[in-house]
């Protein structure tokens, strides 16, 4: 296949996950034209070498960043959820965090933190950094992205409870606007044994903690 008419396949989303209309050629081709006009609208000409190719690069990035949309968290969570007898905390920490502000569609980034108490059931590990992928990749609010993880886990999985940290530098504030470089915004979010002082503390400290 010419790289010209490549259209990314499912392994190019969130592994295994993204459906392949996503990137349907009339979508692209739409999209495509828009940001030509984009291009047009700025003062730069979208016939030079280095930008014949953009309007379609740019699509298809945008369609990437935004993939969450075509994804369902809670079955990605309900096809790896195990019995098991644990009920104490388990935390993923440091899950990379992409998403984009939904005022000015720049990028916000940075980490979530995510633990929850399981009441019964374990969910696969790997399925917490795919749900935060799949929040993530939409136009979103740090607040809405906070909450939105936090209760597909509690809703899904039923656990005794649900505690979400996330940290995000927003390039909205560092490359333009307020223009501050090193601000960084801290959510949360929490559900049941994380409302108690004891365990949200446990959590916090755990997630502070440094390995070795
Ligand atoms: N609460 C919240 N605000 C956000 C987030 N991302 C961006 N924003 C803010 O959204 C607000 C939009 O405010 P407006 O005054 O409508 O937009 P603006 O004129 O571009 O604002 P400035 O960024 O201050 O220049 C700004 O204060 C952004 O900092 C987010 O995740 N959560
Ligand atoms: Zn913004």
């Amino acid at each position: 296949m010419s790289n010209e008419n490549h259209i990314p396949d499912r392994d190019e989303g969130i592994d295994g996950y993204v459906k392949i209309d996503r990137y349907n050629p009339d979508l692209i081709a739409g999209l495509s034209g828009n940001y030509l006009e984009v291009l047009k609208q700025i003062g730069e000409n979208p016939e030079r070498e280095g930008l014949l190719k953009t309007p379609e690069r740019v699509a298809k990035a945008l369609l990437y960043l935004t993939q969450g949309y075509d994804l369902d968290a809670k079955q990605i969570l309900n096809s790896a959820m195990f019995k098991e007898d644990y009920s104490q905390m388990v935390i993923v920490k440091d899950i990379e965090v992409y998403s984009m502000c939904e005022h000015h569609m720049l990028p916000f980034f940075g980490k979530a933190h995510v633990a929850y108490i399981p009441n019964g059931h374990v969910v696969g590990l790997s399925k917490i950094p795919r749900v935060v992928d799949v929040f993530a990749r939409r136009l979103q609010v740090q607040e809405r992205l906070t909450n939105e993880i936090r209760d597909c886990i509690q809703d899904t999985l039923n656990p005794w409870g649900v505690g979400i940290v996330i940290e995000c530098r927003h390039l909205c504030m560092s490359m333009r606007g307020v223009q501050k470089q090193n601000s960084v915004t801290t959510t949360s979010a929490f559900t049941g044994e994380f409302l108690k002082e004891k365990t949200r503390t446990e959590f916090l400290n755990l997630i502070s903690a440094k390995l070795g």
